[in-house]
């Protein structure tokens, strides 16, 4: 007789790399359990992407009435206290909508922290909970430095929960969350200063549109110190002393944004002998690990992809067609785009500039963007992207730099991902005048 489990499909996490995936699987009749020991949705909606973008969006509007003076009259200025609260009232009610969504589809949610004891068993507190697969979504924690006086640093959450705005704010790292809280930050009124490790910032981004965003944060008072190796941090009388090289420097708040790391300590891997490392959880072209009932989803697997929200969404929407018994095909990721959202932002797909620089099969083209009228209809003085064609002509790669780089990029996807030739792009027909019509005039 088979093993009778208490579920089909049981996930340990709920954000992303789980819920896209595990609703629709729920709604074609699968057993599923979701395990959670904090707020339903995991670090994209409660803590994250959705989070960040609500406090950025006065700081474009800031940047677009600062490019408009004169035709938009009378100054404005972000009120941190009111665009924190309505933080608050974007993201609070996300949770709930998300737990009710799984309800719908008879989604167990199980409240607690998962530990694995075999392959088919996972505990939360003193219950077992059995399934015959079981998917592992347990997502990052921010990395702190281990120096004396770390737990006077703060990580990027406790930044998006400041009641009040401090006055002079240092943040340590130079990577994707301290670039977009610096700019967050500076607009919003405060004194910021970036410490960064070595002397490159956002170094997975192309380094001529990074600096040409920098020059404008350091335009606006953000200040870069570069090569700090930060030694400790110490209480002050009314802030913290952060001490680096053979210098120092006070401060009213510091972040310590030195990246992410893969929750796998704690969760029974050990126990039932899951290969593992501190970059994430080994996986093969199926999102299994070496137990082959086990599989992992989202940031916690070790992989080359970025660990971003549209990862894990198509890593958990794979996992819902491979346990449906759509297809048992390896996973095939699609070109995955990722966006910094400083002011310019920074977008990208594909072949990088630097990689076509390399390779005598790509050609480039590069476009200043704010020479387009569309861009000039917003007075843009900041823009550039980098088009990359492979031997055939076909678009492979593109990088922007501008204010609405995002959704240039998303409109180039298409392109990219399958290749259009010149035919097939001429039926793609868009909205006049857009940014996409402009993006897709470059072609
Ligand atoms: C400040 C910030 C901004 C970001 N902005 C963007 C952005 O703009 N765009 C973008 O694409 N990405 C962004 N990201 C990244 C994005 O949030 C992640 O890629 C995404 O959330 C990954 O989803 P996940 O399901 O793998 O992990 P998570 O969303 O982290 O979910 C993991 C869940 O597992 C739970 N969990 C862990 N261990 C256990 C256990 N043992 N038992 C039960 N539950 C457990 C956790 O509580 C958590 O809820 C941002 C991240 C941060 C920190
Ligand atoms: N727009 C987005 O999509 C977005 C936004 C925020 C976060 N995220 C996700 O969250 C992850 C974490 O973001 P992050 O900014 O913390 O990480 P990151 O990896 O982007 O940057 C980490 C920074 O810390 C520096 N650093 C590392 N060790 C250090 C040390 N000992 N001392 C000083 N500096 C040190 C690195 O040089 C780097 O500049 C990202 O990789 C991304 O996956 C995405």
């Amino acid at each position: 007789m088979a093993t009778q489990y208490d579920y089909d499909v049981l996930y340990i996490g709920s954000g992303h790399g789980t819920f896209d995936g595990a609703i629709p699987l729920a709604a074609r009749g699968k057993k599923v359990g979701v395990i959670e020991d904090d707020l339903i949705g995991g670090t994209c909606p409660n803590r994250g992407c959705n989070a960040k973008i609500t406090l950025d969006a006065p700081v474009a509007l800031t940047r677009l009435t600062e490019q408009m003076n004169g035709i938009v009259t009378g100054g404005i200025s972000i009120n941190w206290e009111q665009n924190e609260k309505h933080m608050h009232e974007v993201i609070d009610p996300l949770p709930d909508m998300i737990a009710g969504l799984m309800k719908s589809v008879h989604i167990d949610l199980i409240k607690g922290y998962g530990v694995l004891s075999d392959p088919h068993t996972v505990m939360v507190d003193d219950q077992a909970k059995t399934a015959e697969n079981i998917v592992i979504s347990t997502g990052q924690h921010p990395h702190r430095l281990d120096i004396p006086g770390k737990e006077l640093a703060h990580d990027s959450e406790a930044f998006m929960n400041l009641k009040h705005l401090p006055r002079k704010i240092v943040i340590i790292g130079a990577g994707y969350i301290s670039m977009e809280f610096a700019t967050i930050a500076n607009a919003a009124g405060a004194d910021v200063t970036v410490m960064t490790h070595g002397d490159r910032v956002l170094r997975k981004f192309y380094q001529p549109f990074v600096d040409q965003v920098v020059a404008d944060l350091k335009a606006r008072g953000v200040k870069f110190i570069y090569n700090a190796e930060v030694s400790q941090l110490e209480k002050s009388t009314d802030g913290v002393v952060v001490h680096y090289n053979d210098a120092q420097l006070d401060a009213d708040w510091v972040l310590d944004a030195t990246g992410r790391k893969p929750n796998v300590d704690g969760i029974g891997l050990d126990k039932v002998g899951i290969t593992y490392s501190t970059n994430g959880i080994a996986v093969n072209d199926h999102l299994q690990t070496n137990v082959n009932n086990i599989y992992a989803s989202g940031d916690v697997i070790d992989k080359e992809q970025p660990k971003l929200t549209p990862t894990a969404i198509f890593e958990s929407m794979y996992l819902m067609h491979h346990f449906a018994g759509d297809s048992d095909e390896p996973i095939k990721y699609p070109a995955i785009p990722s966006v910094v959202f400083t002011s310019p932002r920074i977008a990208k797909v594909g072949v990088s500039p630097d990689e076509a620089a390399q390779n005598e099969h790509y050609q480039t083209a590069t476009n200043h963007l704010p020479d387009d009228w569309y861009r000039q209809v917003t007075k843009e003085t900041l823009g550039d992207n980098v088009l990359v064609y492979n031997q055939q002509h076909q678009l492979v790669g593109a990088t922007e730099m501008s204010d609405q780089a995002e959704d240039a990029i998303n409109t180039l996807l298409p392109a990219i991902e399958f290749k259009l030739d010149a035919d097939q792009l001429g039926r793609l027909v868009t909205l006049f005048p857009s940014i996409a019509a402009d993006t897709m005039g470059q072609l």
